[in-house]
């Protein structure tokens, strides 16, 4: 007789499963006080590890990301990424996320500009603005968050470095192609892929749209 919690992850593996288009498996880990919802943590990432080999794609909306951000990449995460809003020192979490193997992300709330990180790139593999406020998925995007992708680009590019620009927040048919010309190369959608008919179609149309604006951008 499973237990719930064993039912549940079998379910889980079956919805990942269900979307083998995806790229990652972007996991949101919200803590109750950085944001207003509290999702799961670092047990819970650890057995989602333990039943795919996907990229898991750590977001962590958490107070305190210097003491908790490194155990995520213990536990095996690809990609950890930490709110700079949070983090008291980003160089040395970025460099201890990256010693235990993982890939460095840095998010910025919609509030937040990047210039004053631009700097920090070097010690940075992602950065990832985000089009809502986080904590909840099905937001409205946040056009006012497209020059900001754009300058993010800018800095990347200037930096000389291979840093993703991921996007999350919003992104669905109707926005994916203002966030790719804006300069986003990495995609988070969570309503526009759960709630489609064919949600595996809907992630390839989405890269289908995102890859036509690069060509065009
Ligand atoms: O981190 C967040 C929200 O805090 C995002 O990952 C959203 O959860 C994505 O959901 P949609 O906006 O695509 O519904």
């Amino acid at each position: 007789m499973p237990s719930i919690l064993s039912a549940d992850f079998a379910n889980l593996q079956r919805e990942i499963e269900r979307i083998p288009s995806a790229d990652a498996l972007h996991v949101d880990v919200m803590d109750l006080h950085f944001v207003p919802n509290l999702t799961l943590g670092l047990p819970v990432v650890k057995a989602i590890r333990s039943v795919t080999a996907q990229m898991l794609d750590i977001h962590l909306m958490i107070s305190d990301p210097d003491r908790w951000a490194p155990q995520y990449a213990e536990a095996g995460a690809e990609s950890v990424t930490f709110h700079v809003e949070a983090a008291a020192a980003p160089v040395r979490l970025a460099r201890e996320l990256r010693e235990r193997g993982a890939r460095a992300g840095m998010a910025l709330k919609p509030a937040t500009p990047v210039e004053p990180y631009a700097d920090l790139l070097g010690e940075l593999d992602m950065v990832l603005v985000m089009t809502v406020e986080p904590g909840f998925g099905g937001q409205s995007f946040l056009d006012l968050c497209l020059p900001k992708i754009r300058r993010a680009r800018q800095l990347i590019s200037e930096s000389g470095g291979d840093v993703w620009l991921q996007v999350d927040g919003g992104v669905s048919v109707e926005t994916v192609e203002r966030c790719v010309e804006a300069g986003a190369d990495a995609l988070v959608a969570g309503s526009a892929v759960f709630a489609a008919d064919d949600p595996d179609a809907m992630v390839t149309r989405l890269r289908e749209l995102g890859d036509a604006a690069a060509r065009w951008a």
